[in-house]
């Protein structure tokens, strides 16, 4: 039985994940949570190295099902390398992207089926799933403006996908509402950031409080 929690942030390109999670985790770092902060696909040596292959522009001969399993391969030694001991530890694990970007992006997006995508996951994960997911839900056409806005970030190969790819992922992410509806919590993303912020903050610290 794992002690921690695990928290974590799905939605469509530039829907505010990364700044809500990190301002989140400093938040609960300074109340004095344990709080480990991670990625996917990343968020360690090896997986890091696979998201540098999958994000890579000039990878656009990439199988549809490479990709799949190359996002279930980076999550394996994720889970194993830093999630596991880290709720086997009593953090709580907050987690940019986890299982349901793959049942949407490669399931649905892409085309594979998100059975069969859930299927090569749950043997990567062995049915470890998330306490918490919070989807992000924004306009497509909005989140991809706050990415091309923001000169930080660099232009990843899933960035450079088609409108109706983007499109097809927020519709991806709603489907899963139903499918997991106690774990997903839906949030909408295109409100200011003080607004998401607040009520990805107060679901966030009902589950701490509730915790058995
Ligand atoms: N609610 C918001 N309103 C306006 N701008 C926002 C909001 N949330 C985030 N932003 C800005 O949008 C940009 C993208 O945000 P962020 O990187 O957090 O998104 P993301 O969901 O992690 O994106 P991706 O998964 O594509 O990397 C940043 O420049 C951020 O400051
Ligand atoms: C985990 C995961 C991610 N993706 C996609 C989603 C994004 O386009 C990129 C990751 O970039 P980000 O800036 O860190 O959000 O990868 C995917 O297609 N499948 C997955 O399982």
């Amino acid at each position: 039985m794992l002690e921690g929690l695990f928290i974590t942030a799905e939605g469509p390109e530039g829907a505010g994940k990364t700044t809500v999670l990190n301002k989140l985790g400093t938040a609960l770092k300074q109340k004095g949570y344990k709080i480990v902060m991670t990625r996917e696909p990343g968020g360690i040596n090896i997986a890091e190295q696979i998201r540098t292959i999958l994000l890579n522009k000039e990878n656009t001969e990439m199988d549809y099902r490479t990709e799949a399993l190359l996002y279930a391969a980076a999550r394996r030694q994720h889970l194993v390398e830093k999630v596991i001991p880290a709720l086997n530890d009593g953090a709580i694990v907050l987690c940019d992207r986890f299982i349901d970007s793959s049942l949407v992006y490669q399931g649905y997006a892409r085309g594979l089926g998100i059975e069969e995508v859930y299927s090569i996951n749950r043997f990567a994960t062995q049915d470890l799933m998330p306490n918490l997911t919070i989807f992000f839900d924004v306009d497509v056409e909005v989140g991809l403006k706050r990415i091309s806005d923001n000169q930080g970030r660099e232009v990843n190969r899933l960035d450079l996908e088609t409108m109706d790819f983007h499109t097809k992922v927020r519709e991806g992410f709603k489907l899963l509402l139903d499918k997991f509806p106690e774990r997903i919590y839906e949030v909408d993303a295109g409100q200011s950031l003080d607004k998401v912020y607040s009520a990805v903050k107060s679901k966030i610290e009902d589950l701490i409080n509730n915790k058995p």
